[in-house]
């Protein structure tokens, strides 16, 4: 039997005092002011244990990790038509890259890049009656807490300095690509980005793909084949043009966002978040990918 607990907390301990932590994603200035030596780790085993250590109970912006639970949210409702509408290859390229979405069309590379999410955000308007507020009942609904919420400054921040995703967005249109308003779409996107959770609360929310779909909502849960796919899209796109460097060096289906929160599973076994903010220059949590491979090697648990 593994000794969690302590894994985790040498792990913390071989980090903690790391001096290269990466650099805090500033594009999103409301992201700007994050102190760098936050270092959260929590382990969830499908059996119900759990192991936490360092900043676990600290909130932070969720960002790009909440592209996979939109997924989740939409794929029960819209089976036969989303992947018409999205891929599902890696794209070799970083998350708000434009330039192949254009070359292919207007159909994203994969629903994990920002263009791809924008389609399933797409998606969510117009099948959602309120469409933040649903996604945000489904998000406190998958992890059973009624106090998960947006950060309302943060998704104001990327409102007034998203050109990017406004680029993105337009793009989609232009291929015939967005049934609702960019703006509308967009305004979804960056309250999706925007919902705050602890280490504690995502390992929570991604026990359904470790756990064949199955979790705690009442209607509208993955199908085991629904939560298979989206496991092999979070291998492979996952980390966007370091998806490759992650499952060398980590070996399981995860997912980053630029807040700095990475969360892994491994089916059948574990879900674990990691949180340090500083992130590599792939947008990346540099510490949390190295957590991750430190656990990994550690436990000998990877899919590999
Ligand atoms: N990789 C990320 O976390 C990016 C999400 C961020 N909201 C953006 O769209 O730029």
């Amino acid at each position: 039997m593994i000794d969690f607990q302590n894994v985790i907390d040498t792990i913390h301990h071989n980090l903690k005092d790391e001096v290269f932590r990466g650099l805090v994603a500033n594009y999103i200035p409301e992201l700007a002011d994050i102190d760098a030596q936050n270092l959260g780790i929590h382990l969830r085993l499908l059996d119900g244990q759990t192991f936490a250590t360092g900043d676990w109970n600290k909130k932070f912006s969720i960002q790009s990790v909440s592209k996979v639970l939109t997924l989740a949210m939409a794929l029960p409702m819209y089976p036969e038509n989303l992947w018409q509408r999205v891929d599902v290859e890696p794209s070799g390229n970083p998350f708000n890259h434009l330039s192949l979405l254009e070359l292919e069309n207007g159909i994203p590379r994969n629903p994990l890049i920002n263009a791809g999410a924008l389609v399933i955000a797409d998606i969510l308007v117009s099948l959602l009656k309120n469409p933040k507020e649903d996604f945000l009942n489904y998000v406190r609904n998958v992890v059973d807490d009624p106090t998960i919420a947006f950060n309302l400054k943060v998704a104001e921040s990327e409102r007034l300095t998203g050109y990017n995703n406004y680029a993105a967005a337009n793009l989609l249109k232009a291929y015939g690509n967005l049934e609702n308003d960019v703006d509308d779409v967009l305004d979804f996107y960056f309250h999706q980005c925007a919902i705050e959770m602890t280490c504690e609360q995502l390992s929570k929310a991604f026990i359904m793909f470790a756990n064949h779909g199955a979790c705690c909502l009442k209607t509208n849960q993955l199908s085991p084949s629904q939560a298979k796919r989206i496991n092999a899209i979070m291998l492979t796109c996952g980390f966007y043009d370091e998806a490759g460097e992650f499952a060398f060096e980590v070996g399981l289906p995860g997912k980053s966002g630029v807040g700095g929160g990475i969360v892994a599973l491994l089916p059948n076994h574990f879900t674990i978040a990691v949180w340090s903010p500083g992130l590599n220059m792939k947008g990346n949590s540099l510490l949390g990918m190295q957590a991750l491979e430190q656990f990994t090697t550690m436990t000998k648990l990877s899919i590999f």
